[in-house]
């Protein structure tokens, strides 16, 4: 069965999709089909949400993009067609998410998920800690060593989600345990270079929020330039601002005190600036460990 562009969707971009996808699928195969916007969109930054049914992943993206609060994803419909959506925070934060029903039939021969992960930056893969994992964990083996073969360069992120309803030790014991099943199952095939990131998450916490900000972070090419200009700003900044304090408290100490006690002051002041510089505002790799 075919699909068709969901005309009546509100969201740009969303695919009506039954069983299967074709092989055009959305990426300029026929551009005279295809206006700007989507053409544009289709060449951001891509990010699959992947897993079995019922294991979180609208609610995922529900929670983190659309401020949905958690109670209310209790009311979530099952997805059955891939969700695409435009996120576009900035102009350093734009990307795609595309959220999949289910289970995918990687040997349905109309679904090209080669033309899909070859285009794709990150593949989220989640598992429903709270539930039975050996069936999904079957499911992350094939979905990322197919699209691994398909391009060697995405990201692959595996939540282990619903952590919510685990004691500390548990979720501890899940993670050591799926780590070690996913990279076994790995190396059986010869795969060890292929790297999985782990994340424990939940909707009812920040801890997804936190993970899904580590898979953006990797994704924006930028960043490390960013993080350099932000860092130089910030220290000039606060050098700037010291120094205009302890000008000012130096002149106010020299019209009450004798020339000692304003030596005394300044070096305390320069002592308890360079503190709050390092202490606070300098990351480790400019200054150094001390
Ligand atoms: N306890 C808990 N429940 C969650 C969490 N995230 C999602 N859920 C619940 O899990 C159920 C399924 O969530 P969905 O987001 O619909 O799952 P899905 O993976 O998109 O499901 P399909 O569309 O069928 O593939 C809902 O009842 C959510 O409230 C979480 O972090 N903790």
């Amino acid at each position: 069965m075919s699909i068709q562009y969901a005309v009546d969707e509100p969201l740009t971009g969303s695919y009506g999709v039954a069983d299967s996808f074709p092989k055009d699928f959305g990426y300029g195969a026929d551009e005279s089909e295809m206006d700007e916007s989507s053409t544009a969109s289709d060449s951001k930054p891509r990010i699959l949400l992947m897993g079995m049914r019922r294991s979180g992943k609208s609610s995922i993206q529900k929670v983190v993009f659309h401020k949905m609060s958690p109670n209310e994803t209790l009311f979530l419909e099952s997805t059955n067609k891939i969700y695409k959506d435009d996120i576009s925070n900035s102009s350093f934060v734009n990307f795609q998410i595309w959220d999949f029903p289910g289970q995918v039939d990687f040997f349905d021969p109309t679904f090209d998920y080669e033309m899909i992960f070859r285009g794709t930056g990150a593949l989220i893969y989640v598992i429903d800690a709270q539930d039975d994992y050996m069936e999904s964990l079957a499911r992350l083996h094939v979905t990322v060593t197919k699209a691994y073969k398909a391009n060697p360069d995405m990201n692959f992120e595996v939540f282990i989600h619903k952590v919510d309803g685990l004691s500390d030790d548990h979720k501890i014991e899940t993670q050591r345990d799926i780590h070690q099943r996913a990279n076994d199952d790995l190396a059986d095939v010869g795969l060890e270079k292929l790297h999985l990131s782990f994340y424990l998450t939940s909707i009812y916490d920040h801890s997804i929020f936190e993970a899904f900000s580590k898979v953006v972070q990797k994704l924006i090419p930028q960043l490390p330039t960013l993080e350099n200009l932000l860092n130089i700003f910030i220290s000039q900044r606060l050098t700037s601002n010291t120094r205009d304090r302890c000008r000012h408290r130096w002149r106010v100490s020299s019209c009450r005190t004798s020339p000692a006690k304003v030596l005394a002051a300044s070096k305390r002041w320069r002592r308890v600036g360079a503190g709050i510089f390092l202490r606070i505002v300098a990351p480790r790799d400019v200054i150094g460990e001390r």
